[in-house]
């Protein structure tokens, strides 16, 4: 019996991204849908990083592809396919390599914003994307620590650029690899501002779908221009659930609201720890803090983050917990963070500024 392709478009269309909650059909994911007979077969391309999510989101749309009549094998074929989202500050020059930017911010230090860059990192790269680190943390720059690199140097092959480190398929270039640790601490705004630019410019990223700024802590002058002369396509916001941390999450908030940088969500961290003993859960920093301030401001809360030792020893180590154990449920959690953010900034506009090309002006005197 003939399949009957509207039929079958309309059951697959039943499939939910659970992450976008849309369909794979009306957002054109699904393509090159062929019918041979009974054997039916497409590919998914997905515009963000989700590997660990093609099995279970195959099976579900094999299942819906048979509940119509006459469909016997079916063949699913997945692809990422990462686009450039637009970003806030259109005038700030783009860089060619570089297709997201996305900040990692907190308004208060030691929340554990580094860490869950790092972690955020390596989990969107284990999904399948190409993924860099720019610390940019100037008054504590522990990205190179927590990736097992400090004391090595950034190499420049023609005089003028960095070759950024590479490190667990990460690209990473840090502050720290070029100051002495206390040197950066005495820095004014504009000296740290500059710094930023010329890591950011001056390191010759290779492709990245996401690169990752572990921006310093605090919401200040210095903050408020980082974020207007990075083109940044959005950004999160790290906070313990603690009032002193939440209300300078809510400023940090503020401040990228105030130079339209989209928010991709809240990362409540260190919620929740477990004793490795006795397995009585406490919550050292209060409870819900950061899902009440993302309900709040209108966010989704991407991560409620457990305190948990081996997440600060593996970071002590230069092997953070998702390459040291991905297999294991704090790896699955920074997954799912990675997930939910990708996700997220996937939804905002494109950019096609790269596709437009340059404005011809005439002018008739
Ligand atoms: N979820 C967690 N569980 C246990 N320890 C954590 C967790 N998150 C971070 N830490 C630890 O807390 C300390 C501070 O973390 P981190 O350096 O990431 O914070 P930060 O917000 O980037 O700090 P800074 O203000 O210096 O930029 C580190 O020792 C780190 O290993």
């Amino acid at each position: 019996m003939a399949i009957e392709p509207q039929a079958l478009l309309q059951a697959l269309q039943t499939v939910l991204d659970p992450l976008t909650g849309r369909d794979f059909v009306s957002t054109k994911a699904l393509k090159n849908l062929q019918i041979h007979g009974a054997e039916v077969s497409f590919e998914v391309d997905l515009g963000y990083p989700a590997q660990s999510l093609w099995p279970e989101l195959g099976q579900a749309l094999r299942g819906a592809a048979q509940t119509v009549a006459g469909v016997g094998q079916v063949q699913v074929h997945w692809q990422t396919r990462i686009v450039a989202h637009q970003v806030a500050a259109p005038t700030v020059p783009a860089l060619e390599q570089v297709k997201n930017i996305v900040a990692v911010a907190s308004g208060k230090g030691g929340v554990g914003k580094s860490t869950t860059a790092v972690n955020l990192a390596l989990a969107l790269a284990a999904e399948g994307a190409k993924v860099g680190v720019l610390d940019a943390d100037i008054y504590g720059p522990s990205v190179p620590t927590m990736l097992g690199l400090q004391g090595q140097k950034p190499e420049s092959l023609d005089g003028k650029t960095m070759e950024p480190l590479l490190k667990h398929g990460l690209q990473v270039m840090s502050i720290g690899f070029l100051i002495k640790p206390d040197d950066a601490m005495i820095w004014r705004g504009p000296m740290a501002t500059q710094a930023l630019e010329q890591l950011l410019r001056q390191s010759n990223w290779q492709a990245l779908d996401y690169l990752i700024v572990d921006l310093p802590p605090g919401t200040g002058d210095i903050h408020l221009t980082m974020a207007q002369r990075v083109p940044l396509t959005a950004a999160l916001i790290v906070t313990t659930p603690q009032d002193v941390a939440l209300q300078d999450a809510r400023k940090g908030i503020r401040m990228f609201e105030k130079v339209g940088v989209p928010i991709l969500g809240l990362v409540e961290n260190m919620a929740m720890h477990v004793c490795s003993r006795c397995g009585h859960a406490e919550a050292v920093f209060g409870l819900e803090g950061g899902q009440r301030l993302a309900a709040e401001m209108g966010l989704q809360c991407l991560a409620t983050l457990p305190l948990a030792l081996a997440i600060r020893e593996q970071a002590d180590r230069g092997e953070p917990i998702v390459v040291a154990a991905p297999e294991g449920e704090l790896a699955a959690q920074y997954r799912r963070l990675a997930l939910r953010t990708a996700a997220a900034l996937s939804l905002l506009g494109r950019d096609y500024s790269s596709k437009l090309g340059a404005l011809k002006v005439q002018s008739h005197p």
